[in-house]
């Protein structure tokens, strides 16, 4: 197992129950969503799993530093007067014994795993696009050697084109890696790209869960079909204001 969560409770300061009881598990190289509206709890789970923010009650089981975390916003956790090399060979020698020959090869290695070469290597992160930050944070999260990573909302900022490079890649690196994901995300289109389990959220309770074409085919929970529905599907053509000629 790469993650237990068991019965995990967050209370706000002034009472606010954010988080209410939830349980899920990501099996070892498993994948699971999150899924739910905002405001959901989603990313309070998130933020006491990778160990932000602390929990009222309950438990959070999963080997210590082998949890990283990717974000929604790249820029915000880039260091701006670092290189992306300088930067993975940082976390590199942080978390391994590798000499410095070995260092540098295996920064060759990630920035080739997420489809960027040398040249993006040496550049700071202003002069490269939202996606190619975007890959830049996976490979550091990934130089850490990770057994589970945690994306929150990690490409809900990025163009749909690359939207789906960047899944791609996440395909790609679970099955090279056999790391485990934890995908927060509102986007019922990315759940089924990526994830193989999922729980659905609401007002801090896990109101339903199972394998992903289970759940999202046939749902049993009223809640989790009222979600799928507000999905914009292709096709989707926005309602005409009443009184206007369509
Ligand atoms: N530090 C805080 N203090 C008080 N309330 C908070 C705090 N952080 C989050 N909340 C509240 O907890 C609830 C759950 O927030 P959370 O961010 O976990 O939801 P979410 O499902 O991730 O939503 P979104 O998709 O919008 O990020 C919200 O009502 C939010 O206002």
């Amino acid at each position: 197992m790469s993650l237990e969560v068991r019965d995990l409770r967050k209370v706000f300061k002034g009472g606010f129950v954010a988080v209410d009881g939830v349980s899920f598990q990501v099996p070892a190289g498993g994948s699971l969503a999150v899924v739910g509206e905002s405001g959901s709890g989603k990313t309070t789970c998130a933020r006491i799993i990778t160990g932000l923010e602390r929990a009222t009650s309950g438990t959070v089981t999963v080997a210590p530093g082998t949890v990283q975390m990717v974000f929604q916003d790249p820029y915000q956790s880039l260091d701006r007067r670092q290189t992306v090399a300088s930067c993975l060979n940082e976390v590199i020698a942080h978390h391994s014994d590798l000499s410095k020959r070995d260092r540098a090869v295996r920064t060759g290695e990630l920035l080739a795993l997420v489809g960027l070469d040398e040249r993006h290597g040496d550049a700071l992160p202003r002069a490269l696009s939202g996606g190619q930050r975007q890959r830049v944070a996976i490979a550091r999260a990934l130089a850490a050697d990770p057994q589970l990573l945690v994306l929150d909302e990690a490409v809900a900022a990025l163009d749909v084109s690359i939207q789906a490079q960047i899944l791609n890649l996440l395909v790609d690196a679970r099955a090279a890696t056999g790391i485990a994901y934890l995908f927060i995300t509102h986007d019922l289109a990315v759940v089924r790209h990526v994830c193989e389990d999922v729980v659905v959220m609401h007002r801090g309770r896990v109101v339903e869960s199972g394998r992903v074409e289970r759940v999202l085919d046939s749902p049993a929970e009223a809640y989790t079909r009222r979600l799928i529905r507000s999905v914009p599907r292709p096709g989707w053509v926005p309602a005409r204001g009443a009184g206007r000629a369509g």
